[in-house]
């Protein structure tokens, strides 16, 4: 077993992060001999947060870490052995709980690149393996993928709203869901484009930039704003930023530049100022003038108080001075939508002979939830500036035909076939091959930089916030058909 950061905050072994019916359904595998059938399973959402047109896949890497070190150990098996049921009874016998002890990870796993566009349908994971497996990894993996894909596209949002040359600061951790929301969302913040965070285990495990201010109890402990200004900069000669809002806003940053210019007659600048309350847009303004009047062109505005990304739209708008974006609570808790809703189906079971594929499907009343046989795969097509154009759903153990055509899985009506020369990408990477990695994942680092390329690279309709176009996304015309021919044999056909 590995150290890990999941582990090394928590406990040797994650493997009990699951719901209890992962584990009950895996005894009944195992005790129907049904436990090494292979099995396809995709995670996936099926609309994007926030009412966007987008989401930014994340959370691969912390799947990877989890599953790299997935063992039961004699912690986890005294206490399933311990679980009484209704009667009394063990809930696990010893043979099934000698069965976890020896259990190894045998899947393949494919996912999509964390930072990677991604739309609503598009399997995130696929993972194929034995099914008592397979099923025992749902919970885990969509605990994982769903919060940072969330926050990973709030954030990326923010950037919009921002722009690429201001600076995205969280400080979220105070208003997060507990420690461990708080952890993950200052991760998926940096990933989706955040350039640093206050928290500093988030630093420590994820290397992570930390950087931050100070609050109005450092001014409240001075009850003097200059004298507070002035000891800080003592502190933190090269690294200070004054928040300026305590008592009366422009008289602080008044203070402000007496203190900078304090400072540079010792040979340090002043970094920044923060405003926190009031009208951001008019106060950033006044600042900046009061500022580079001073002579202080350079000093930064940072700006805190219940920012997301229409808001600093809105301020930018009207003008804001503000270059520096201090967002905590709306973007930690992804505070207009709680979660995100991405299922893990079944989709494709081995024939008791080995002779091939069942695939199978969930059917729903709103074909929006009827989930989509097969092994899938997703193409994507590209514009001859490599941008995304469209993407293609298909089943990978199914022959593709000459000619293809995506069909809306919404409504079959509207298809579009697919120019024989148009360039792709196929979103699905290996990951693991029966339980081995047989891909080394990129730094965090590296995977913000490929959200950015990714996201700039969708056309503004689908990035705008309001009433955003909708990416096209269909099902390969043959995939279609057959998904069609299931819901038909598995939906009962009543008399008119
Ligand atoms: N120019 C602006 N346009 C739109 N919203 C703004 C503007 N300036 C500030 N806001 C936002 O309005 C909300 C309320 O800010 P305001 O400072 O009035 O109240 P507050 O948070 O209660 O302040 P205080 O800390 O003084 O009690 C915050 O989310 C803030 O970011
Ligand atoms: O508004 P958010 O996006 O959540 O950003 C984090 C907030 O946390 C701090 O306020 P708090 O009142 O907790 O402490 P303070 O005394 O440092 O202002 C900070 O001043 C921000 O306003
Ligand atoms: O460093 C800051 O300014 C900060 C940190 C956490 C929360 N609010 C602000």
């Amino acid at each position: 077993m590995t150290s890990s950061p999941l582990s090394s905050l928590y406990r040797p072994s994650l493997s009990l992060v699951t719901d209890l019916y992962q584990l009950t359904m895996a005894y009944g595998y195992w005790q129907q001999g049904l436990q090494d059938r292979e099995s396809v399973f995709h995670l996936y959402f099926r609309k994007a947060p926030f009412q966007g047109g987008y989401a930014v896949a994340a959370g691969l890497a912390l799947a990877v870490d989890w599953l790299e070190n997935l063992r039961f150990s004699d912690d986890d098996l005294a206490y399933l052995g311990s679980l009484r049921g209704s009667k009394g009874g063990v809930l696990f016998p010893t043979e099934f709980l000698d069965y976890l002890r020896d259990l190894k990870f045998t899947c393949d796993v494919d996912a999509v690149a964390e930072g990677t566009v991604i739309f609503g349908n598009e399997p995130i994971m696929r993972i194929q393996g034995p099914l008592l497996q397979a099923q025992l990894l749902e919970t885990a993996l969509l605990t994982l993928v769903n919060f940072q894909t969330l926050i990973t596209t709030k954030s990326a949002r923010i950037r919009e709203a921002a722009g690429p040359a201001d600076q995205i600061l969280e400080f979220g951790l105070r208003r997060a869901q507990g420690f461990d929301g708080g952890l993950g969302a200052s991760r998926a913040a940096y990933l989706g484009g955040a350039d640093a965070t206050s928290n500093v285990l988030a630093g420590q495990l994820y290397g992570i930039p930390v950087k931050g201010t100070h609050a109005h109890s450092w001014v409240m402990a001075f009850g003097d704003e200059r004298a507070a200004f002035a000891a800080y900069a003592k502190a933190f000669p090269d690294d200070s930023v004054f928040l300026v809002d305590t008592y009366d806003t422009l008289e602080g940053v008044r203070l402000a530049i007496d203190v900078a210019r304090e400072m540079r007659a010792a040979g340090h600048e002043l970094g920044g100022i923060r405003l926190d309350s009031g009208d951001l847009a008019y106060l950033s303004i006044q600042a900046r003038a009061l500022l580079d009047e001073a002579g202080f062109p350079k000093v930064r505005i940072v700006a805190s108080n219940d920012l997301e990304e229409n808001l600093i739209t809105s301020l930018k708008q009207q003008g804001a001075r503000i270059d520096t974006w201090g967002v905590g609570t709306q973007l930690v808790t992804a505070y207009n939508q709680a979660a995100l809703g991405g299922v893990y189906k079944l989709a494709a079971l081995r024939k008791a002979d080995d002779s091939g594929w069942d695939f199978t499907i969930k059917l729903s009343e709103q074909v929006a939830k009827t989930s989509i046989p097969g092994i899938l795969q997703v193409r994507r097509y590209l514009d001859d500036h490599g941008h995304p154009r469209a993407d293609m759903l298909y089943n990978t153990a199914a022959p593709l035909p000459d000619r293809l055509t995506l069909v809306d899985p919404l409504d079959a009506t509207r298809r579009r076939p697919v120019r024989p020369e148009a360039e792709f990408v196929e979103l699905l990477e290996p990951i693991f091959r029966r339980g081995q990695r047989v891909k080394d994942l990129p730094t965090l680092a590296e995977s913000r930089a490929h959200a950015q390329r990714q996201v700039q690279s969708l056309d503004p309709g689908i990035r705008r916030f309001l009433n955003p176009h909708t990416y096209p996304v269909g099902l390969e015309l043959t995939l279609h058909d057959y998904r069609t021919e299931l819901i038909l044999q598995h939906r009962p056909q009543k008399p008119a």
